[in-house]
């Protein structure tokens, strides 16, 4: 007999691509919607296209299926799927990445994209109890004069875009590329994140630090390979990202048990869970917390200090950590 199910703790999810939220069911709808032609003519065989080798073959389809988005009403239903999902996951706070560039570069106008996520965003508290902000990755896969120039065009999003960030194909284009575009949107007074060591070796975790100045790393889990990195994000408490799922669904890793988690936690890293591009990689955030733990053996102490690293690592004013903080610990004693 398998273990109970545990429930899920109020937790803050901190690295999400909205893109990576679009169901196969709402892709082939919004392909109907707006007359695309997908590559995939029916549901089953576009299922069948989720298999993945590696990040770049993973890719091609996200992009791909990204072109069904077109109009406002489009990032709005996108949105409100995953604010729905996620709080029945335990997500009470999500720091949520979004392409940009994925969408100019096909002709969708930026304010398409934001006005449309925002439509959704403005009201998540009310309506699924969760606050929602944005943070507008660069596609470090592009020429960097493209995201320069993304930097000040974000300005009248600023209530709701609170952060840059740096993603897609990673192995070739080091953080450093994207030293400038960073040095403007911290003159902008955005917070800084970028994706490093998924893929890519320690050295871009280092970069990411050094020449972007990022507040936390994403994934970062190649971070272990390098004793004197892992010294430095323990005394420094950068927080890591880390998706489970997605590792292992783009062989990062070979299979959750072989997951490097259990051993960053033991080091005294500040390691949170999330789900990357959950309608990708088989489950939301706390599906990945309970398919981790399982694999790892990691318990109701583990558990709570995941939720915990959330909070901490979020960009919520401080009195919203330490309320979210009490919720976590109530959840916890009762649970
Ligand atoms: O996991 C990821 N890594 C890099 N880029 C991405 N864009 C969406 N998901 C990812
Ligand atoms: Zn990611």
């Amino acid at each position: 007999m398998s273990s109970p199910v545990p429930a899920a703790l109020p937790t803050a999810e901190l690295h999400l691509h909205i893109e990576g939220t679009l169901e196969p069911e709402l892709a082939v709808e919004l392909a109907r919607r707006n007359r695309v032609r997908l590559p995939h003519p029916d549901l089953a065989s576009l299922r069948r296209a989720y298999s993945f080798s590696d990040l770049p073959s993973f890719l091609d389809l996200y992009y791909e299926l990204s072109e069904v988005l077109q109009q406002p009403q489009d990032f709005t239903d996108l949105a409100e799927a995953y604010l729905t999902r996620a709080a029945a996951q335990g997500v009470r706070h999500a720091e949520v990445f979004v392409d940009p560039q994925a969408h100019t570069s096909r002709g969708v106008p930026l304010e398409v994209v934001l006005d449309g996520l925002a439509e959704a965003f403005r009201t998540a508290e009310e309506r699924h109890g969760l606050s929602a902000r944005l943070i507008a990755c660069f596609l470090r896969d592009r020429d960097p004069a493209e995201a320069e120039a993304l930097v000040p065009r974000l300005r009248p999003w600023h209530d709701l875009v609170i952060g840059v960030g740096l993603d897609s194909a990673e192995v070739g284009f080091p953080p450093e590329l994207f030293r400038r575009a960073y040095a403007l949107a911290a003159d902008e007074g955005l917070h800084r994140v970028a994706h490093a060591g998924e893929e890519g070796p320690p050295g871009y975790v280092l970069g990411a630090l050094d020449a972007l100045g990022v507040e936390r790393v994403d994934h970062g889990i190649r971070s272990i390979e390098d004793p004197a990195l892992v010294a430095r994000l323990r005394e420094e408490q950068v927080p890591l990202t880390v998706c489970p799922l997605s590792n292992v669904a783009l062989r990062a890793v070979p299979d959750l048990a072989a997951h490097p988690l259990r051993a960053m936690l033991d080091d005294g890293l500040l390691v949170t869970v999330n789900s990357d591009d959950p309608a990708y990689f088989g489950g939301y955030l706390h599906d990945n917390t309970v398919a981790v733990s399982r694999a790892l053996g990691l318990g109701a102490a583990e558990r709570r200090s995941l939720a915990e690293h959330s909070f901490r690592a979020s960009f919520l004013p401080e009195a919203d950590k330490q309320r979210h903080l009490a919720a976590v610990a109530t959840a916890a004693e009762a649970g």
